[in-house]
């Protein structure tokens, strides 16, 4: 069979299986046009193990289709012209021009003339017009009739409090000037990253960031509604056991920021304390986050904030905790990540655990066998995990996971790891994995003991 065949294949049977999958779970069709969202794009809605995978798969074997079909100097420089693309995404998200055709006043059909777009945002009507036609193009908008524009599912995500705003804005602004300066980071003499080069900083990053409200507030928004969103994939019983923690075990999460995840497991497991550690400054933010979102936790006593540097020792040790850190070690450079862990090591108990809640790399390598579509095999009723990606497609598709792999080199010169770099990091600080655990999310919670 041609790779073009299996391709094929591989797609009709995975649209066959995402059907039935939506129509088991009561969800209409998926579909482009129409100017509102599917109740999938709810963020926080948790898939069926099965249908999670084969929206997986069949993306995967989508572009695999596009980059077969597609003539390769076209694709190379149509990906090489991205940034146009996102920045075409920062004008509509910066004039919430998808905010504005979702106005009940606007005829979905016909939607609105670029002209009277542009001048209510104050741009010139030309280039504003070309800048949604290729958002159209790509098929973020409708372009109804010539020059005027509607939305359509996707761009309906762009509408705040969507969180995808927010994520163009980190992206398009502090990420585009970052990764113009990455290459020029590279040099093996060279110790500045990306982010130092193109913003002309040498402290770290959160250094630089908390002196420019500008940029943090930035940061801020676009990491806590991403992660927020996730917290529910995280949380279910059916990854991580949180369940099966004795009573009154004490959930540590270390670098825990706003407490977000805190507060989803506090919520989700009403037998568990939470405990949010941070650097001090972080605790307000924290506390009003809690008493906006869960009073009850705090009334209960069963959630609370301590200041701590993770550069210093863990002050809480014993066999009453259990500790998380998500997306802390993919900030920091190896030297640090060490300091970092070391510091938990030598609080850990042999019964003690200690999760870290990050992107899980699994390189895109192409199969040496021909491994079949196994979409059909899964079973919703036990625990999600991913299934090996049919031949021809190579492993993943982990499009998303290694741009911030990416990103946390222009950073932090630091990166997301493959479960063969977690063993040598864990090894090198006495530590080692028990399980990686997939979830239905980006991330994965790597459970670590002692060595
Ligand atoms: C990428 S955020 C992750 C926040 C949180 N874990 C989450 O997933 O939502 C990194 C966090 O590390 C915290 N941090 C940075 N340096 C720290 C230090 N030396 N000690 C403790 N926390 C620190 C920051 O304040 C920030 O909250």
């Amino acid at each position: 069979m041609s790779e073009l065949e299996a391709l094929r294949s591989i797609i009709n049977e995975s649209l066959d299986i995402l059907q039935d999958e939506l129509k088991a779970a009561n969800l209409p069709d998926l579909f482009v046009s129409k100017p509102e969202m599917h109740p999938l794009d709810d963020l926080t809605y948790l898939q069926t193990p099965r249908l999670f995978e084969t929206r997986r798969i069949l993306l995967g074997a989508c572009r695999m289709l596009a980059a077969a079909v597609q003539p390769p100097t076209e694709k190379i420089i149509e990906e090489g012209w991205a940034h146009q693309r996102s920045q075409a995404l920062h004008m509509a998200c910066k004039y919430n021009v998808a905010g504005v055709l979702a106005q009940s006043a606007v005829d979905q059909d016909k939607g609105v003339d670029a002209e009277t777009l542009a001048k209510r945002f104050g741009l010139s009507p030309d280039p504003f017009k070309r800048e949604m036609r290729m958002l159209a193009s790509h098929h973020y908008f409708r372009e109804t009739s010539e020059g005027h524009f509607a939305n359509n599912r996707i761009s309906m995500s762009l509408v705040p409090p969507n969180v995808a705003p927010y994520g163009i804005e980190y992206i398009a602004v502090w990420g585009l000037k970052t990764a113009h300066c990455v290459v020029d980071s590279m040099p093996i003499n060279e110790w500045r990253t990306g982010g130092q080069l193109a913003y002309g900083f040498d402290t770290d990053m959160f250094t630089f960031i908390a002196k420019h409200p500008e940029y943090l507030s930035m940061m801020v928004s676009a990491m806590s509604g991403l992660y927020e969103s996730q917290a529910n994939g995280l949380t279910t019983g059916r990854h991580f056991p949180w369940k099966d923690l004795p009573p009154g075990t004490v959930v540590v999460d270390v670098g825990g920021g706003e407490g977000g995840l805190m507060m989803a497991v506090g919520k989700a497991f009403p037998h568990l304390k939470v405990l949010d550690q941070d650097r001090p400054e972080v605790g307000p933010a924290a506390l009003a986050n809690w008493q906006k979102h869960a009073p009850e936790l705090l009334a209960q006593g069963r959630i609370s904030f301590e200041p701590h540097n993770f550069f210093q020792p863990q002050p809480r040790s014993g066999a009453e905790y259990v500790y998380v850190m998500r997306c802390i070690i993919h900030d920091w450079p190896h030297e640090e990540s060490v300091t970092i862990l070391n510091n938990l090591r030598n609080a850990m108990l042999p019964s003690s655990r200690l999760l870290i809640v990050e992107h899980v790399i699994y390189p895109p390598i192409m199969p040496k066998e021909k491994t079949p579509l196994l979409l059909a095999n899964i079973d919703n009723n036990q625990p999600y995990k991913e299934i090996s990606t049919p031949w021809p497609m190579p492993n993943g598709p982990q499009v998303l996971e290694l741009a911030h792999d990416i990103e946390m080199f222009c950073n932090f010169k630091a990166k997301e790891r493959t479960p063969a770099e977690w063993d040598s990091l864990l090894g090198e600080c006495g530590l080692k994995v028990v399980k990686i655990w997939s979830t239905r999310t980006e991330f994965s919670i790597v459970e670590i003991m002692l060595a």
